[in-house]
């Protein structure tokens, strides 16, 4: 499905990605495992277009991603929830919600079908439904950039440390979360970045271990 082929980043003239190499599944969830600063972000970050490559390739079913704009990428079914969230404080959250279907110009009728899904699959936020983005915690954000992801993840769902900063609880519940979307989104490859993978062991079909821009592959 997704496949990362000697992906090269390069920051500040710095190698921060070197040869990354691997490949994400249907239905499979893959974690990336890395201390802070190994180059968890980098790689989605790259893999989204949102940083320009040195070198390597990625493809989605075959086809080439390095020419397209970040946009595209999520219009092909590339799902991204950054580690800061990243929500528009004025926006309630289901407009945060709709902020990619809008960007792609979605029918309203799939628009509609997919809030309908994302509300099924995270009842957690029917509730905060008409609260401002800015209104809401950084527990709450995180399942909120989540939703927001969703709306285009039809093939990949990317989360970038979404454990980080949750109180122990709220990090379990999320965690149960992502092992009922990954239940019922059977078509969906979803890679997880951490720094710890204990919560996530429930999940992990695959673990990466990623050291100073480096990759290796952990066989549990
Ligand atoms: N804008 C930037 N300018 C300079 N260096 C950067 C920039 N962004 C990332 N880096 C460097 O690239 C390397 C990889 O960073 P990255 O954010 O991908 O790490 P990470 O594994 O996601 O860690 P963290 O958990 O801290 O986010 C680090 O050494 C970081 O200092």
């Amino acid at each position: 499905m997704l496949s990362v082929k000697n992906l090269k980043v390069e920051i500040a003239g710095i190698e921060v990605l070197r040869n990354v190499s691997f490949t994400l599944e249907a239905g499979k969830a893959t974690v990336l495992i890395g201390r802070n600063g190994a180059g968890k972000t980098t790689t989605l970050r790259a893999i989204m277009g949102l940083l320009p490559s040195k070198g390597g390739s990625v493809q989605l079913d075959g086809c080439d991603l390095m020419k397209q704009p970040a946009y595209a990428r999520a219009g092909l079914g590339i799902g991204y929830a950054p580690e800061d969230r990243r929500l528009i404080s004025d926006f309630s959250v289901e407009e945060n919600i709709l902020v990619p279907a809008l960007a792609l110009k979605m029918p309203m009728a799939e628009r509609r079908r997919k809030l309908d899904e994302i509300f099924t699959l995270l009842p957690q936020l029917t509730t905060l439904r008409s609260r401002p983005g800015g209104g809401v915690s950084g527990g709450q954000g995180k399942i909120v950039a989540l939703g927001r992801a969703l709306m285009v993840a039809e093939k990949v769902l990317l989360l970038d440390e979404p454990f980080q900063g949750l109180a122990p609880a709220l990090a379990l519940e999320y965690a149960r979360t992502l092992a009922t979307l990954h239940d019922k989104k059977r078509d969906v490859a979803i890679l997880v970045t951490e720094s710890s993978p204990h919560l996530l062991k429930a999940i992990a079909e695959q673990t990466l271990h990623i050291e100073r821009g480096a990759l290796h592959e952990v066989v549990v």
